[in-house]
């Protein structure tokens, strides 16, 4: 039966703002304090999820986490009226209110790990949401990744979820970030590739920025969907390239199907682990093994460009295409590079540029913004129909955006709680429109 690869992108939260949280990132670092615009945010990111339908491939939405987070607020001691309680963080611990008040679950690659159902001992799609325990305002989207997964695939002859991994320096898990997967192509059973930042039990690590993918969390994740272990590879990113700003693999690395584009820094002891790939991967069809040398893209420019935060994808035609941010177009080195590597004896045959500045100035490029969710025609089928795309719901959805979303907001912004009721209002409306039922705490009171 046929696999899709269908991609659900996070739609970007009403709440959408520059407040440098992402130690480790540089782009949170250098746009901290931005006046952010969340209105051309959400509508950058359904033009990309319209244009991929466009391009004949499935595309799935996940609705945005409730932010202001006052759930958080109060169990940090916050008490009184949602008014009172936002007041009195802004007052007495901002960088707690910008924690809450943080739209990064538009991030969803990081939201969870998801496994082919070909892949798993019982056959089913595995979902483990990510308890990206390195950072507050990350960690808290756990709990409302697992009650929007369950609601959207919601039936349990399909998919299997799991609970995150217990919030532990030990199992800092990012999701699928650091997850990618080799094979034939999707239909057929693959590789699972798993790269983690540090190994509690070596001393190769970061010494500037915190890894945050741990080996042990990669391995419980393989463990509890089921893979075996000839199909799994668990790699080292290289500590030097985190201390340079790539904070996820997905910053460094690419794969779709039978073509991995990575740089020669992305791997600790790169000669190696390109061997241990090519030695477990099993497909029949060739290997694009494609290193980029640091002469045609330098880490730097990788990280300011985020060539590798492109998605590959596969169109129709059997081809395949990267689709990149504007920033690569607008680094000319970066943009011969693209260029040449279509030209080059590979499926690539195109890129397809796209304009996400607003999401890219907090680190997230095209990929970061979304899950690949690998389904056949019958899990296809169980999934809640009205949380995927196609023209239709892009112009209710615009029209929604439009409707609900400031186009700008500014720190001193947060302190003000009518931006709690605007977004809560907006996100009950849009539960409605994806049919998802009462998926956010304020709705369950
Ligand atoms: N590479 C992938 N897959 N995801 C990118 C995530 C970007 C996100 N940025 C932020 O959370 C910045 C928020 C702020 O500073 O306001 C992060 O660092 O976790």
């Amino acid at each position: 039966m046929t696999v899709y690869e269908v991609n659900f992108d996070g739609l970007v939260g009403p709440t959408h703002n520059y407040s440098g949280l992402s130690f480790g990132n540089v782009a949170s670092k250098n746009n901290a304090k931005q006046i952010a615009n969340p209105k051309k945010a959400a509508l950058q990111g359904l033009e990309k999820m319209l244009a991929m339908t466009k391009l004949g491939l499935k595309q799935g939405i996940l609705p945005p986490q409730v932010r202001p987070d006052t759930f958080t607020l109060r169990k940090l001691g916050f008490s009184g009226s949602d008014k009172d309680v936002i007041t009195k963080a802004a007052k007495n611990a901002p960088q707690f209110l910008k924690a809450c008040y943080s739209a990064s679950s538009m991030w969803s690659a990081n939201a969870a790990t998801v496994s082919n159902s070909l892949d798993c001992d019982d056959g089913k799609v595995h979902f483990t949401p990510a308890n990206l325990s390195n950072k507050l305002h990350r960690a808290i989207e756990a709990e409302q990744t697992s009650r929007t997964f369950k609601a959207i695939f919601n039936n349990t002859q399909y998919f299997t979820h799991h609970e995150p991994l217990p919030h532990h320096p030990l199992l800092g898990d990012e999701g699928a970030a650091n997850h990618t997967r080799l094979s034939n192509s999707h239909s057929e059973k693959g590789l699972s590739l798993f790269v983690y930042g540090e190994d509690a039990l070596s001393a190769i690590k970061p010494k500037i920025y915190p890894a945050r993918q741990t080996l042990a969390a990669s391995e419980a994740v393989a463990r509890a969907h089921g893979l075996s272990e000839s199909n799994c590879l668990f790699l080292q990113q290289n500590p030097n390239v985190i201390d340079q700003g790539v904070f996820h693999n997905d910053v460094i690395a690419i794969g779709n199907e039978n073509v991995l584009l990575y740089h020669e820094m992305a791997f600790y002891q790169c000669a190696r682990a390109v061997e241990a790939i090519n030695t477990k991967y099993q497909g029949d069809k060739p290997l694009h093994l494609i290193e980029v040398s640091s002469d045609y893209v330098s880490v730097e420019d990788a990280v300011s460009s985020y060539i590798f935060n492109s998605q590959l994808i596969t169109l129709p035609n059997g081809t395949m295409a990267i689709v990149a941010p504007t920033e690569c177009q607008n680094n000319d080195k970066v943009a011969t590079y693209l260029a040449t590597l279509c030209e080059a004896n590979n499926p690539i045959s195109k890129v397809i540029y796209f304009d996400l500045q607003q999401s890219m100035k907090n680190g997230g490029g095209p990929a970061c913004l979304r899950l690949r969710v690998p389904l056949n025609e019958l899990e296809l089928s169980a999934v809640v129909p009205e949380c995927l795309m196609d023209e239709a719901k892009y112009h209710t959805l615009t029209a929604w955006v439009e409707k609900h979303y400031r186009d700008a907001i500014a720190e001193d912004d947060l302190a003000d709680p009518s931006l709690l009721v605007e977004s809560q209002t907006a996100l009950d409306e849009l539960s409605q429109i994806l049919k998802l039922g009462s998926i956010y705490p304020f709705q369950m009171d």
